[in-house]
């Protein structure tokens, strides 16, 4: 029986462990998917190449508002698709050749699960142990239990995000369920694409985590491009001829029924423990799935750590490469090549974006979460369209709302508009830092009329202590 020094189970972030510290130990990945995992091959990566074309679209159709107009678009889909996959899948091709061609490293391309603590049977039949597991096996989308839908089945028209990027052809109508993440950006790329999308989402708006302004304007600004169905479940499903009729109950109990030859299914991902025999492993889950891990990304057996969307709150790339660069410390310490003490996480916010039309971008909790909370806070909300670059914009929805400690410690930031996820950074930065509000304002120059000033004058605005 194989017994290497270190076993990392997921090819994703995992693959990402092998620093120079951790050179010459015996290493095995043990991947069962597409060799780089979920951002770069379904994730992040591809959607965001899809939302680029959609934007396009989208700002050109807008374009009237500054006296410019174009021809209605002509939409490739094939060369669009192809754009995105010739960049990245030799990109997962030359990642698992790389790893195939050094000799200290095996991999293994099937699932394991364990058997007993560091120990694992792989799918092919072969039993492997090891000194040391980073378990990095990621989640994946949760179905919809729905009479009549028997599950994803992309032949039929039944996606997830992992497919649907992938369709030979665009389809003429699509069903996106779900409000969250994935339906929302999906949907603005497949609406700004031709496609007739309907959304349906159970909760009162779109984006429902979301402070709760932003979460109202994304929805409105969704509405005027497709059909949103709010406060919407679907409660059955039949195959009539080459489409799928999905029959709604609306918020007033009213039934209804929606047709599309395409349903993409955007209802969550759950994490992979249960394909993990994490029990077997002695490693203990959270009841969501999760494994429990330390702050040093220990799970619940010794010299077993954890990583990314397996173990985190926060099923977001940032998270997980940060969690790897832990471990590959930590693993480094453990085996006494690096100086300790470990690394462990810290109360840094957690920023996050949806690439969606508009951008929505925010770290740290909504003003109902810290009302809730019962915590002192100021506020102040900047629209977009009130600083220079907005009036050039002709921006109508655009906001940036920020939440401060009375003593002008930043706690969140809540965006809705253009370039929200790249604007939003100078306020994370300042929040990681500890930085006084009106000092990033008034330390520092701000490029006129650079769409920044919104950052800068939401910060001025606050009603801070002195
Ligand atoms: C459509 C979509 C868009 C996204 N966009 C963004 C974004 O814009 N920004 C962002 O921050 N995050 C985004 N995310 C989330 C991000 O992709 C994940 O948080 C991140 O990829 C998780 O990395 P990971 O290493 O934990 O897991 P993964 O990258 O999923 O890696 C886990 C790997 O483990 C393998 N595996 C699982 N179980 C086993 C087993 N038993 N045996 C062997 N192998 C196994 C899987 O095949 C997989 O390859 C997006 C996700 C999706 C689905
Ligand atoms: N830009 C990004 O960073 C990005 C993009 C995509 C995904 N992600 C990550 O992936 C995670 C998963 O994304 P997601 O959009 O699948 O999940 P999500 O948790 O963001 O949204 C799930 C949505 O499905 C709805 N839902 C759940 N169960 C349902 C049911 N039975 N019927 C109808 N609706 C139901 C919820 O109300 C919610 O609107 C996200 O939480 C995020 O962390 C990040």
């Amino acid at each position: 029986m194989p017994h290497h020094d270190l076993v990392i189970i997921g090819s994703g972030s995992g693959n990402s462990l092998l620093t120079p510290e951790l050179e010459g130990l015996d290493v095995a990945i043990v991947e069962k998917g597409t060799f780089g995992g979920t951002c770069l091959n379904v994730g992040c990566i591809p959607t965001k190449m899809f939302v680029l074309p959609a934007d396009r679209v989208v700002e050109a159709d807008d374009a009237h508002r500054l006296g410019v107009a174009f021809d209605p678009p002509h939409v490739d889909w094939p060369a669009i698709r192809d754009r995105v996959f010739g960049r990245i899948d030799p990109i997962s091709r030359g990642g698992e050749d790389y790893r195939r061609g050094q000799d200290d490293v095996t991999l293994y391309r099937t699932r394991a699960r364990f058997t007993g603590p560091r120990a694992l049977l792989l799918d092919t039949g072969e039993e492997l142990t090891a000194e040391r597991v980073v378990v990095a096996a990621g989640s994946r989308a949760v179905g919809l239990a729905v009479d009549g839908l028997t599950g994803v089945d992309p032949d039929r028209g039944v996606h997830t995000s992992d497919t649907v990027m992938r369709m030979d052809t665009l389809p003429p109508r699509m069903i996106v369920v779900g409000g969250g993440f994935v339906a929302c950006e999906m949907a603005h790329v497949f609406s700004s694409l031709g496609v007739r999308v309907t959304q349906v989402q159970r909760s009162a708006r779109l984006l429902m985590a979301e402070e709760q302004e932003i979460s109202q304007r994304y929805t409105d600004v969704a509405r005027e491009h497709y059909d949103v169905r709010l406060g919407t479940k679907v409660t059955t499903a039949e195959r009539v001829g080459d489409a799928w009729r999905l029959t709604t109950e609306g918020p007033d109990g009213g039934t209804d029924h929606l047709e599309a030859e395409v349903v993409l299914l955007a209802v969550g991902r759950r994490p992979n423990t249960d394909l993990l025999d994490a029990a077997a492993g002695g490693l203990e889950t959270h009841p969501d799935g999760r494994l429990v891990v330390d702050a040093q990304q220990r799970t619940s057996v010794p010299k077993v750590w954890a990583l990314g969307d397996i173990s985190s709150e926060h099923q977001l790339k940032h998270v997980a490469n940060g969690d790897a660069r832990i471990v590959a410390h930590n693993l480094a310490v453990d085996l006494g090549r690096v100086a300790g003490p470990p690394r462990e996480q810290d109360d840094r916010p957690v920023p996050h974006a949806v690439f969606g039309h508009p951008q929505v971008a925010s770290f740290g909790p909504t003003a109902e979460q810290l009302r809730s909370d019962g915590t002192e806070f100021v506020s102040y909300t900047q629209k977009v369209g009130d600083v220079a670059y907005g009036w050039a914009l002709e921006d109508t929805t655009g906001l940036l709302t920020v939440h401060a400690a009375p003593d002008g410690r930043l706690l969140a930031a809540h965006m809705v508009g253009p370039q929200a996820s790249s604007i939003i950074q100078p306020l994370v930065q300042a929040a990681s830092f500890g930085q006084h509000a009106h000092d990033v304002a008034r330390g520092q120059y701000w490029i006129h009329p650079a769409l920044a000033e919104v950052v800068e004058n939401a910060l001025l605005g606050l009603p801070l202590e002195g």
